[in-house]
């Protein structure tokens, strides 16, 4: 299997934001998405998610394929770290939570409210979610804020084991992870200017 773009174009907020994107990601594989702030990587990894449709262009290979881990972690708060997990697992029809839990070193952790974890922790948690989906294609948005080396390490660690069961894994960083990765810069496909000023898409804010 593989994720293929075609000269997607996407917008935010109804303003054209890249144009003319087209790459291949096969199984075994990683990309990294590079670009200076505000040049489109989120709204790009968005809507490979399928959290948006795309302006124009063709994307195959994404719909049912996808585990998307954005700025937010995705974890109730009122629950702990394990029932965060059983609760991911079941939605993507898994059980299995004690890989992903050892992943990232949070055997410790695992009955405390989530809501009672540092930044860092939380952001473990979060990307533990990941593994318990058993979908093949991790699109992530700068998944190392707030961690700690260690666990930047658990995070390549857990990738690399991904990729090599033969994963795919989409990623915006600005660090280097050490993973042998295929680089795509999205400044060069940046969006003809648009007469549209102003507009926001509030209702994802
Ligand atoms: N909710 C929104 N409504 C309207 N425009 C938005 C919204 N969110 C982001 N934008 C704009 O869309 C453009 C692309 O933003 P995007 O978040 O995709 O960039 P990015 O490359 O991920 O940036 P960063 O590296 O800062 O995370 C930017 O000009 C940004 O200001």
């Amino acid at each position: 299997m593989a994720l293929r773009l075609t000269d997607v174009a996407v917008a935010r907020g109804g303003v054209p934001v890249l144009g003319g994107v087209s790459f291949t990601l096969e199984g075994g594989e990683a990309l990294i998405l590079r670009g200076p702030n505000g040049s489109g990587k989120t709204t790009l990894l968005r809507t490979i998610a399928g959290l948006q449709p795309p302006l124009s262009g063709t994307l195959e290979g994404a719909a049912d394929a996808v585990a998307y881990a954005g700025h937010a972690d995705g974890l109730k708060s009122m629950l702990s770290v394990a029932e965060n997990l059983q609760f991911w697992a079941a939605v993507y029809g898994q059980r299995d939570i004690a890989i992903a839990l050892g992943a990232y070193g949070l055997e410790p952790l695992a009955d405390r409210l989530t809501g009672t974890l540092s930044a860092g922790q939380k952001r473990r948690a979060g990307l533990a979610r990941l593994m318990v989906t058993g979908r093949p294609i991790w699109v992530l948005d700068e998944p190392t804020v707030s961690l700690d080396l260690g666990a930047v390490g658990m995070f390549a660690a857990a990738v690399r084991g991904h990729l090599r069961a033969g994963g795919m894994a989409l990623l915006a960083t600005h660090i280097d992870l050490g993973l042998e990765a295929k680089i795509f810069d999205v400044s060069g496909f940046r969006a003809a200017p648009s007469a549209v000023h102003g507009a926001s898409d509030e209702a994802f804010l």
